[in-house]
């Protein structure tokens, strides 16, 4: 069957993309999840190592040199990336390892990993989706308005991915990822050493 592959979760900020990987780890084990480094400021229920690897400008830059991310980027005015070590151990160890990343992000990826998946989660709407942003009460207005106007140019980025998924109720979400990801492990070009 299938190896281990890269299973990459974009959709703009507040859609529920953290909610539904949450979600999704409670439930299987074959998933890991990669945690990502950023320069932004860490918000107070966060953890370092747990959100985020949470570093300065310099440190992020020194990982850049070295090499060390499989992708970075500059979002909503920090930098993100994705630490290159884990996500190749667990993949060869047969995982299947979830990047939530941004649209920049994931067309890296896509030209360094073929083989990955790609899922684009939707909100039910826009007015839902400021509602979501609003609710969870973790960035200022100047933000949500930031990352309001940058999901416009997100949303144009959606042909880029193999899935769409409207997050509408968070159990038919992951349903829905987890039917993807069952279909993905018998795509014939994965299927490997079968015996009859
Ligand atoms: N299906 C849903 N219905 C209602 N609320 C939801 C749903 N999914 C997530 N939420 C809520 O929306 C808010 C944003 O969710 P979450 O933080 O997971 O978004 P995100 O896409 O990871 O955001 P970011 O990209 O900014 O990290 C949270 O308060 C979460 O509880
Ligand atoms: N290219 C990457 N984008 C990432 C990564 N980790 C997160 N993100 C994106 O950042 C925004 C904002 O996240 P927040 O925690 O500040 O709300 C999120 O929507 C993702 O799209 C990454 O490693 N690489």
């Amino acid at each position: 069957m299938r190896d281990g592959f890269l299973l990459v979760l974009s959709g703009p900020s507040g859609v529920g993309k953290g909610t539904v990987c949450e979600a999704l780890l409670d439930k299987r084990k074959d998933i890991k999840y990669s945690i990502s480094a950023t320069t932004r400021k860490k918000r107070p229920q966060e953890k370092n190592g747990e959100n985020y690897y949470f570093l300065s400008l310099d440190e992020f830059k020194d990982k850049i040199d070295d090499g060390e991310f499989i992708e970075y980027a500059k979002v909503h005015g920090n930098y993100y990336g994705t630490p290159k070590s884990y996500v190749v151990d667990k993949i060869a160890e047969g995982d299947i390892v979830i990047l939530e990343i941004d649209v920049q992000g994931a067309l890296q990826v896509k030209e360094n990993y073929p083989g990955a998946v790609y899922i684009f989660l939707l909100p039910p709407d826009m007015k839902e989706l400021r509602s979501r942003i609003e609710k969870r009460a973790t960035e200022d207005e100047e933000t949500i308005n930031l990352r309001m106007n940058n999901a416009k140019n997100e949303l144009s980025f959606i042909d880029k991915y193999d899935y769409a998924v409207i997050n509408d109720e968070i159990e038919k979400t992951v349903k829905k990822i987890e039917c993807i990801i069952e279909a993905e492990k018998l795509k014939v070009t994965n299927i490997q050493g079968v015996k009859l």
